[in-house]
């Protein structure tokens, strides 16, 4: 676990061996600890040099290890404190990265030397916690306050460039770091270590101190969003700018003592799994991630140049593909080129066209027009004729039917959906949408290119909305229905928002733009001027239906676009929300005309009511086996619909709150509006509380039992 040999004569080499991240398990503390302690009585050792196995310095603490209740073997704290105190230099030769546990490492150690292409950081406030082995104490002593407590809140990775300015890094080399280390180490044998030890210096003086700390903690409160270890690293980093280094450490202690095994990190550090469990895809024949081989792209073509056809480019570009953009609208091609070119900054092979013979010769296209399932029909048709045989046909469509598109081909097996999120650029979600008819191949190659792209793809069967939109429209409805009998978009958005989200579902429908889900629901068959005829107007195939979102519509209210919506701007395209009169007063009028009376809503019933109709359906999903688990459609809701990473996703807050007491919420407000559907529990969700509430790690075993049984 930490190899030890004696090199260049006098210099103990010790590496870490943990693959594939070097992260320090309780044998590798163990190892670093034994091996520490034999190059302090080893008399032919005069310095040592730490380095990681396989070009990977360290990952940090094993985070798998963090659900034992005490872990076992020597604490970090201690094996960083023992090689601290050595009286011999030690250099850490970083290489790959040096995470969070692994920074902590080096900074324990006298000097850093790093690759040019390593990266440093302190990634722990994405698992809920802070650098909480000495690493909030150390590193302001080293680069000062304002720099590390940026570091530490952010989480971000630190390149070897900017390290050295720092002084985070001693020296960056290109050529090989754990030579260039031990020539380092040799250098520095015998000289004085004192000033090298971080425990035993103060930190560097900051002026306006207070103010600068009670700024820092106001920014973090406003951008937290409920999240606890952001707040946490601010009260650790200001314990190193006022407190001595063992106080420090004693307040980091209690501070890390509160966060270790709260809701908040438990959810956090499920993420970093869930993240990852999508590459782990399977299909319902049993084909499989590690089974299926991907086919190589070199060139794509994305259809239709509008807000996602622009980031879609973009995105496809980034990862090295050769792009033709294909628009037929001519001003909007020339309008795309210009937009295109500014997001790549002058880079990627990106070529224009306004003809779809463009198309011909590419492995791959992305067709993402209109959401209109006539025009999306005739394009896939044209595609089929147009482009070679083997090229992988894909959609954008965020909810239409992939196999009526894959039907309109002469090789349905080639096609899937890529279901990206806007900015597509940016958002990190990529749905991959399989039909019965797409191949394994097909669906490797986009999971495959996805990963190209940095997304986190997840492969999904194919059902109206797939999985985010699927489970978005009992959301939605809820937030209607609540307006209905008495709510405002305000009090929901403010439920929301402190559950978590950076926007309430209001305003998040002022910013995507009401129109969309009106056409969404034209095509439905739910409003329009021949459906509404002679319908009384809150019912639709016997189920309540709320028309608020058309009724505005028909105002010419879509958001942010024409300047109001559910809030009012001060322009079109303006961005700062405020409440609107003529919103109450409609809503009031609405009410009146529907003898509806407006009660009051509290929070608790905002939350209930939206999420667990939400979970319920994510249940539901499960069930069908559109999800193949809970992580992926977590992963799907923290990555692509901005849930709160640190309550874990729907699925994994509905096993935290208590899959009996979801049960229970659903069936008090199903019974309150029986013609709710998307109220009454669903059966695997009866299933699992009937089996005791399995953990989340389980559910897949009740899952299979409940469909045998189907
Ligand atoms: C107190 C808290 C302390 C002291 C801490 O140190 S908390 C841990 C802080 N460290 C981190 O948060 C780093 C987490 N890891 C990463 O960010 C990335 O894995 C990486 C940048 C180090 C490498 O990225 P990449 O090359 O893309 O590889 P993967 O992310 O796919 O990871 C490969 C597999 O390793 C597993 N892994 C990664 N880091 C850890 C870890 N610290 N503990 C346990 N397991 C880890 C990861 O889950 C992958 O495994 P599979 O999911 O594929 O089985």
């Amino acid at each position: 676990m930490a190899q030890y040999r004696v090199v260049s004569g006098s210099v103990a080499l010790i590496t870490i061996q943990n693959p594939p991240v070097n992260a320090l398990r309780a044998a590798v503390r163990e190892g670093l600890f034994n091996a520490i302690k034999r190059a302090s009585s080893d008399p032919q050792v005069r310095s040592v040099v730490l380095s990681g196995h396989n070009g990977t310095f360290c990952g940090g603490a094993d985070i798998k290890e963090f659900g034992n209740v005490s872990l076992p073997g020597p604490h970090l704290v201690e094996v960083f404190q023992l090689m601290e105190d050595l009286v011999k230099p030690v250099v850490a030769a970083i290489e790959g990265f040096a995470l969070g546990g692994g920074l902590e490492l080096a900074l324990a150690c006298h000097y850093r030397i790093g690759h040019s292409k390593a990266r440093v950081g302190f990634p722990e406030v994405n698992l809920g916690l802070f650098p909480g082995a000495g690493g909030s104490q150390r590193l302001p002593r080293l680069v000062g306050v304002p720099a590390a407590l940026d570091i530490i809140i952010t989480g971000r990775h630190v390149a070897a460039g900017e390290a050295l300015k720092l002084g985070l890094l001693d020296k960056v080399i290109d050529q090989n770091t754990v030579d260039a280390a031990v020539t380092f180490a040799k250098s520095v044998e015998g000289k004085p270590l004192d000033n090298h030890r971080l425990g035993n210096r103060p930190c560097p003086p900051l002026e306006n101190m207070d103010a600068f700390f009670e700024e820092a903690m106001k920014r973090v409160h406003s951008r937290a969003r409920g999240a606890v270890a952001p707040i946490t690293c601010v009260q650790a980093v200001r314990g190193a700018a006022t407190l001595p280094f063992h106080k420090g450490m004693e307040l980091e202690k209690m501070l890390l003592g509160t966060l270790f095994n709260s809701a908040q990190a438990q959810a956090s550090q499920y993420c970093f799994f869930a993240e990852r469990a999508g590459a782990r895809w399977s299909m319902p024949s049993g084909a499989r991630w590690d089974t299926c081989k991907a086919k190589p792209i070199g060139t794509a073509a994305v259809i239709g140049l509008g807000t996602m056809g622009r980031g879609i480019t973009v995105a496809l570009a980034r990862a090295g593909l050769s792009v033709v953009a294909v628009e037929t609208q001519e001003h909007q091609l020339a309008e795309a080129q210009r937009a295109v070119s500014r997001m790549l900054k002058g880079g990627g092979r990106v070529s224009y066209s306004p003809d779809l013979q463009a198309a011909a010769e590419v492995d791959l296209v992305v067709e993402a027009v209109f959401e209109d399932m006539a025009i999306k029909e005739k394009i896939f048709k044209q595609l089929s004729e147009v482009c070679k045989p083997g090229t992988l046909l894909t959609t954008n469509t965020s909810t239409l039917d992939i196999d009526r598109l894959a039907s309109c081909t002469r090789d349905p097996q080639l096609v899937v959906g890529m279901h990206f999120f806007a900015p597509a650029h940016i958002m990190r979600l990529l749905e991959v949408v399989y039909g019965p008819r797409s191949s394994p191949e097909a669906v490797a190659t986009a999971m495959q290119l996805g990963k190209r792209m940095g997304k986190v793809s997840v492969a999904v069967g194919n059902c109206t909305g797939f999985v985010g939109n699927r489970m978005l429209k009992p959301y939605l409805e809820q937030a209607n229905f609540l307006l209905e009998e008495g709510a405002t978009p305000e009090l929901v958005d403010a439920a929301l928002e402190e559950f978590g989200f950076p926007m309430g579902v209001f305003k998040m429908s002022d910013l995507s733009g009401l129109d969309v889900g009106w056409r969404v629901r034209k095509e439905e068959g739910l409003t329009g001027p021949g459906v509404t005829a002679g319908q009384p107007m809150r019912i639709r195939h016997s189920r309540r239906y709320s028309p608020l979102g058309d009724l505005m519509c028909e105002e010419g209210r879509y958001g942010q676009k024409t300047g109001s919506g559910w809030y009012l701007y001060d322009k079109p395209g303006g961005r700062v929300a405020r409440s609107d009169p003529w919103l109450r007063n409609f809503l009031e009028q609405y009410r009146a005309r529907h003898g509806l009376v407006a009660r009051r809503i509290s929070q608790q019933e905002v939350l209930e009511r939206c999420l667990y109709a939400l979970i319920n359906e994510g249940f539901r999903v499960l069930e069908d086996g559109i999800a193949a688990s809970p992580q992926n459609i977590d992963a799907i809701y923290v990555f692509g619909y901005s849930w709160p990473k640190h309550r874990g996703g729907p699925m994994f807050y509905a096993s935290q709150v208590g899959l009996a007491r979801v049960l229970e919420g659903l069936n008090h407000y199903h019974q309150a509006h029986p013609d709710v559907p998307h109220l009454e529990p669903c059966s695997l969700l009866r299933r699992l509380v009937a089996s005791g509430s399995p953990p989340i790690d389980k559910w897949s075993e009740v899952v299979k039992g409940h469909r045998s049984q189907l």
